[in-house]
């Protein structure tokens, strides 16, 4: 199978999406999981930009070993012996030299000739081999560059030196079949050498992943991409997109990749974290809805058989939690009896009929319906009719910056009322095993995730814990405006979940 060297320009194309700016520090952070994601080069920026992105360039290729390291720069001698000293540490340096061949940006924006365009390439890819062994020349915006003439450039790079000739579709502007076209004829008419034949897409017309696979299709070696398919204007190629599309239809492509897949999600998620750029929902393998079904006939095959609507088994992007299953409006029977019993409850076939149809009507008030609100169907149904096992009438939580913090709680529960004091790591910790002696149940903790529901210094915060009992989870969860107070209602609430089966098993048969 045919290798396609995957080119990773999310700190330098992907660097360029409006408002981001990324340290040094935070780069250094996003290559080393480029690294593990396996991509063969990290375009860890352009040195000669700024102090910043050469210190970024030089610690990348200083630290993470085992993949080509490379800076972009412009044909002049300044961006090349810039890009030189940063990359120049890297076990495999690279410096990706680009210069226009459009007539638009040759006449009006570096106001050049062909001919000194095209004596420019070949003294800016002479001066840099003589410095690495890696030269990506990149013919910016050849996509509006006329054939010929470009065909001229690439001559001229080879013969200087180039060791990958890049095609730029720098302005979004190629059609798949135009694009695939032009890497078929370059090939028949430049005599390559051992040169790679290298695509970049921009997605202004919602294409550059299409055209990525396009060129693969034509023959490329190397495509260049980025992480969410973030990077100037509508943003580039996206890695995660063409990775998962060749991985999947090898059966139409018959190339492989180093990547190592299960770490896409892990990289989407650092990548959207660091440079503040948010993955929409619908976004195509990392957004939240990519393995989310919201209608009912989808929610029903999926729960029969998961192919039936998912292409792509989320485990093997790294996906580990997955919500699979979105209630709403369009959700059926088997979805929402599914998710009552992974809340914990147990019902009768009569009271999850009745249920459901409270749910359907509630849908048709709501824009969405949270898992709060159907906690609160069920609760009205179970809790209407049963007691809370325990309530928690007092806390007293004391905590600072010493390891140990110590908590005091009353419980009234069915053995009366209990008076109990723990200490733990954390005021949390000390909460829980506090209200795990004044309850006496034997509960684990499973999960706790807190969050602001309102903004502002005075926020309400939510608690939500899950805990397991004999492999099964109980959630509970409380709002309020002190968050440990929070926490310990939210705790009791899971554990009154549970012991609901006890204390009124005719609610809960089944
Ligand atoms: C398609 C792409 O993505 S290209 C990469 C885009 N990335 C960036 O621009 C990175 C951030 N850029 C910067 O920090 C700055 O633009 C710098 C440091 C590179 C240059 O800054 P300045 O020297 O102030 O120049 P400025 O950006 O205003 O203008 C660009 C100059 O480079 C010239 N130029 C543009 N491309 C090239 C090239 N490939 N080779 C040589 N010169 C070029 C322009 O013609 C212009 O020259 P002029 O000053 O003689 O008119
Ligand atoms: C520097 C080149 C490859 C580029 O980013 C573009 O043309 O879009």
């Amino acid at each position: 199978m045919k290798h396609i060297q995957i080119f990773d320009t999310t700190l330098r194309d992907g660097e360029q999406s409006p408002g981001v700016s990324l340290t040094a520090g935070e780069k250094l952070e996003i290559a080393r999981q480029l690294a593990k994601l396996r991509v063969d080069v990290i375009e860890a920026g352009y040195a000669a930009a700024s102090p910043g992105d050469f210190a970024a360039v030089q610690t990348i290729a200083r630290a993470v070993k085992g993949v080509s390291v490379c800076s972009l720069a412009r044909a002049t001698e300044n961006d090349i012996l810039r890009a030189y000293e940063a990359c120049s540490p890297s076990d495999a340096p690279c410096i990706h030299l680009f210069l226009a061949t459009s007539d638009v940006h040759m006449q009006h924006k570096l106001r050049m000739t062909r001919d000194q365009v095209l004596q420019q390439i070949d003294s800016a890819v002479r001066f840099a081999r003589t410095k690495v062994p890696f030269v990506e020349f990149s013919a910016e915006d050849s996509g509006r560059t006329d054939f010929d003439f470009l065909v001229q450039a690439v001559k001229t790079a080879v013969s200087a030196g180039a060791t990958v000739i890049n095609l730029p579709d720098t302005v979004g502007y190629l059609l798949p079949q135009e694009y695939a076209q032009r890497f078929i004829r370059m090939r028949e008419q430049v005599e390559l050498g051992s040169a790679l034949l290298s695509a970049h897409c921009h997605d202004d017309l919602g294409l550059a992943v299409a055209n990525t696979l396009a060129a693969i299709s034509a023959g490329v070696d190397q495509v260049e991409v980025t992480m969410n398919g973030i990077g100037e204007r509508a943003g580039n190629a996206s890695l995660e997109e063409v990775a998962v599309a060749l991985a999947l239809r090898a059966d139409m492509y018959g190339v492989d990749t180093k990547l190592e897949l299960s770490q896409i999600a892990r990289t989407s998620k650092l990548v959207s974290r660091l440079t503040g750029m948010v993955v929409p929902g619908n976004k195509a393998v990392v957004g939240a809805n990519a393995f989310a079904h919201e209608s009912g006939i989808h929610q029903d095959g999926v729960l029969k058989e998961r192919t039936t609507y998912e292409i792509i088994d989320p485990q093997v992007v790294g996906v580990v939690e997955n919500k699979q299953l979105v209630l709403g409006k369009h959700s059926g029977r088997h979805a929402f009896f599914k998710h009552v019993e992974e809340l914990g409850y147990v019902l009768s076939d009569q009271d999850l009929q009745n249920l459901f149809m409270r749910f359907k009507e509630l849908c048709d008030k709501k824009k969405q319906v949270t898992e709060e609100d159907i906690l609160a169907l069920v609760d009205e149904r179970v809790y209407g009719e049963a007691q809370h096992t325990y309530t928690l009438d007092y806390l007293h939580v004391s905590c600072g910056n010493q390891p140990l913090s110590t908590a005091t709680v009353r419980v009234t529960g069915p053995q009366g009322v209990r008076e109990e004091a723990a200490v733990g790591n954390g005021p949390v910790e000390a909460i829980y095993r506090a209200i795990d002696r004044a309850t006496g149940e034997e509960v684990e903790l499973a999960t706790y995730q807190i969050s602001s529901v309102t903004p502002g210094q005075d926020a309400l915060g939510e608690v939500r814990v899950q805990v397991r009992v004999n492999h099964r989870l109980f959630t509970g969860r409380h709002v309020a405006s002190d968050v440990l107070d929070a926490s310990a209602r939210a705790y009791i609430d899971a554990i009154n979940r549970y012991t609901i089966m006890r204390v009124a098993p005719a609610l809960l048969v089944k």
